[in-house]
């Protein structure tokens, strides 16, 4: 313990210093004082020579020697040569005052315990917080002093061993700045590393990723140093193991001097990265000469923070970039949507003529056609590309909020807004807009959209000042809205503004000969997914071709991915197929001939039975009604009834159902909602 006793402190009092405190050790490197930026402590003082002064250790006594050409004064003495330090002495070179204090004997030296018995570990909370790092009430504490300890005489030369000086902020800045730059991780990591070596007078400075599939898994700076320069495992592991900065005096007299990669330095700092609380990287400082003083430390803590929030936001942002181009190669071009039927011809070659115009696109069609794989696809092929496509259901927004949803709103516009919303219409500025469902718009919200549509600003609600949005707007609905305008549901100026390109996609019943391609496209899909190789029986391929499929080419979709994961093995048999209702009994629209009506029907569900009984009395009736509810045991009226739900709810036509021609002026069969 005696030697803890010869531990010292050198404070500046007057005058201006770097660094402006220093510990001093009995078994460390004598320091030298002067002007020249090779002395341990550096005088801003024009009366200092280069190399003014040493103060060192010698036969159990501090000492201090003088080489200056305007002398060395300690308590106002000049010292001749060299001469003892006592506690509390001044040492004056030119207007630098520096103040020397022996440690008390019963301490150990301030802030460490040498390594490997107890490390000095540091709150870190800079690195949990970069904001706090330069604010120095917030800063790491690194030295606790106990209570016997006597306060500094000087408080304010102890704070500014503490506080992070304006060089060193500057530093801080020009990193900061530099880091915002940084065209990878890796040069980021030389940033910081650069800055700290430049700051702190570091010998090595280096970088240790944790994670084993780091393209960078360790960064050695200067250039200069050996290629195969080691970076501490002890501390990296004690770092990570603590997860917090670890500060190492080494103690040379120590019984455990360091024999690993540190033993060639005086001192090391080793800081851990973390992100999301949770260490990816270490940061290795090591020094010769003399140890580092608490400043730098803080300086190396507050790049550290800095560097551990700039490369989880590298990868965060990389994360995005991957995902974002995975989207991109998924989003649908024209040549995603699958199918070689003319129908599929001809709507491909709508989306390409009209994707690259700014004319609105309205896109009508059957629920579960393919609306919304065109809007992607016209927003894929079209100018704005690299801009947003904010996609909107106008039916699953409660209508009160849609004016807020579309056009936003204003802090205190209503109950709940406790903050300014950017509506969907400025979140779209410089894309596409997919008004889906536009069918269901308010005539009030019908009005405000048609006001947008015609290149005129709108209002958030709650707002006094008007907005406008470079967007270019795709609409979507099943309904036929020229019914609609006729119903005074939907207002006609708006049709007509929306209308300016009508793609109509037409439903799957229209493209049978896709059922095929289609089917085989879903059943890849959900192969790679579950990565089975699923196959589908001749009869099940019969089964969906023969389906009318009011759920369309959605409804397909689902059948093969529910089939699939449900099936046991890879094989999918037609039984396997959930199609719901009689339909697969009937013949596509169009078809010469009727369908084949089964046996039996498809399933015990009361719906299906019903279904094929229908089906079944018509069939045998060839169609008479009369004869048909005779065989049902229903009255007329109510076949009827029930004959015109089947077309509304399956598109299963009464007259497919036989040989019987549709009667003049009647429609081609259509599903739900469809007009
Ligand atoms: N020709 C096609 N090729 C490949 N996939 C298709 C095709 N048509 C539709 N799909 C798929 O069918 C599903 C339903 O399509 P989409 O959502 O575009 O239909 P929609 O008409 O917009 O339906 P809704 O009116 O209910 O919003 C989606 O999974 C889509 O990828």
């Amino acid at each position: 313990m005696e030697r803890y006793a010869m531990r010292a402190r050198l404070t500046l009092e007057g005058g201006e210093c770097m660094p402006p405190t220093l510990d001093l050790s009995p078994t460390g490197q004598p320091v030298t004082l002067g002007r020249s930026r090779d002395n341990t402590v550096i005088l801003r003082d024009e009366m200092a020579s280069r190399t003014h002064a040493k103060v060192y250790f010698e036969d159990g006594r501090w000492h201090v020697r003088d080489f200056g050409l305007n002398g060395t004064r300690v308590d106002g003495l000049r010292v001749s040569g060299a001469t003892e330090l006592t506690d509390g002495q001044r040492i004056k070179i030119g207007e630098v005052v520096l103040r020397f204090v022996l440690e008390p004997k019963a301490l150990p030296r301030s802030g460490a315990t040498p390594l490997p018995a107890a490390p000095v570990t540091m709150p870190n909370k800079a690195l949990n917080d970069s904001r706090q790092v330069a604010n120095p009430q917030n800063a790491t504490k690194l030295h606790e002093y106990p209570q016997e300890r006597p306060v500094p005489t000087e408080p304010a030369a102890d704070q500014t061993a503490k506080q992070l000086r304006v060089d060193e902020l500057t530093a801080l800045c020009k990193f900061m700045t530099g880091a915002v730059e940084a065209k990878s991780p890796h040069d980021l990591v030389g940033l910081a590393l650069r800055a700290i070596l430049n700051q702190t007078a570091a010998k090595i400075a280096g970088y240790l990723s944790l994670d084993q599939d780091d393209p960078s898994p360790k960064i050695v700076l200067p250039e200069s140093a050996p290629i195969d320069t080691a970076l501490s495992k002890r501390l990296t592991l004690q770092a990570q193991k603590v997860g917090k900065p670890i500060w190492l005096f080494p103690d040379l007299s120590d019984a455990h001097p360091p024999t690993d990669s540190l033993s060639a330095f005086t001192d090391a700092i080793c800081i851990p990265l973390k992100a999301s609380g949770e260490p990816f990287a270490t940061l290795h400082v090591y020094r010769s000469g003399r140890a580092f003083v608490e400043r730098d430390v803080r300086f190396i803590e507050a790049v550290a923070g800095f560097l551990a929030h700039g490369l989880e936001i590298s990868r965060t942002r990389r994360t995005l970039e991957a995902e974002n181009s995975r989207l991109r190669t998924h989003t649908p071009a024209a040549d995603d949507i699958i199918g070689g039927s003319n129908a599929v011809i001809h709507l491909r070659q709508q989306i390409l003529r009209a994707a690259p115009q700014q004319f609105t696109v309205l896109v009508q069609g059957e629920s579960g056609s393919g609306k919304e794989l065109v809007a992607l696809a016209l927003h894929r092929n079209s100018r704005r590309a690299d801009g947003p496509l904010v996609v909107v259901n106008c039916a699953a927004i409660a209508p009160t909020l849609l004016e807020a949803e579309l056009f936003g709103y204003k802090k205190g516009a209503f109950s709940g807004a406790d903050r300014d919303h950017p509506g969907l219409f400025q979140q779209a500025d410089e894309g596409t807009l997919f008004l889906d469902e536009v069918g269901e718009l308010s005539l009030e919200c019908q009005a405000k959209l048609l006001r947008v549509i015609e290149g005129k600003a709108f209002r958030p609600v709650g707002g006094t000042g008007d907005i406008k949005a470079d967007v270019r707007v795709v609409a979507a609905t099943h309904r036929d809205l020229e019914k609609e305008v006729k119903a005074g549901r939907f207002r006609q100026d708006l049709m007509f503004r929306l209308k300016v390109i009508p793609i109509r996609v037409p439903s799957l019943r229209e493209h049978p000969e896709d059922i095929p391609e289609l089917a085989s496209f879903f059943l890849a899909k959900v192969s790679s997914e579950c990565r089975r190789r699923f196959k589908l029986t001749p009869a099940a391929m019969r089964k969906l071709q023969a389906y009318q499929w009011p759920g369309n080419v959605r409804q397909l979709r689902a059948a093969i991915e529910s089939a699939a994961v449900m099936s046991e093995g890879d094989t999918i048999d037609a039984d396997a197929l959930p199609l719901s209702g009689a339909t697969e009994m009937v013949p596509p629209p169009g078809a010469s001939g009727a369908g084949v009506i089964p046996e039996l029907p498809p399933s015990l569900d009361m719906n299906d039975i019903e279904t094929w009984a229908i089906c079944r009395a018509m069939k045998q009736t060839n169609g008479n009604v009369s004869h048909a509810a005779k065989l049902l045991g229903i009255s007329r009226d109510t076949l009827h009834t029930k004959l015109k739900r089947l077309k509304e709810e399956k598109g299963i036509d009464r007259y497919a159902l036989t040989n019987t021609p549709a009667p003049l002026g009647t429609p081609e069969p259509v599903a739900a909602g469809e007009a």
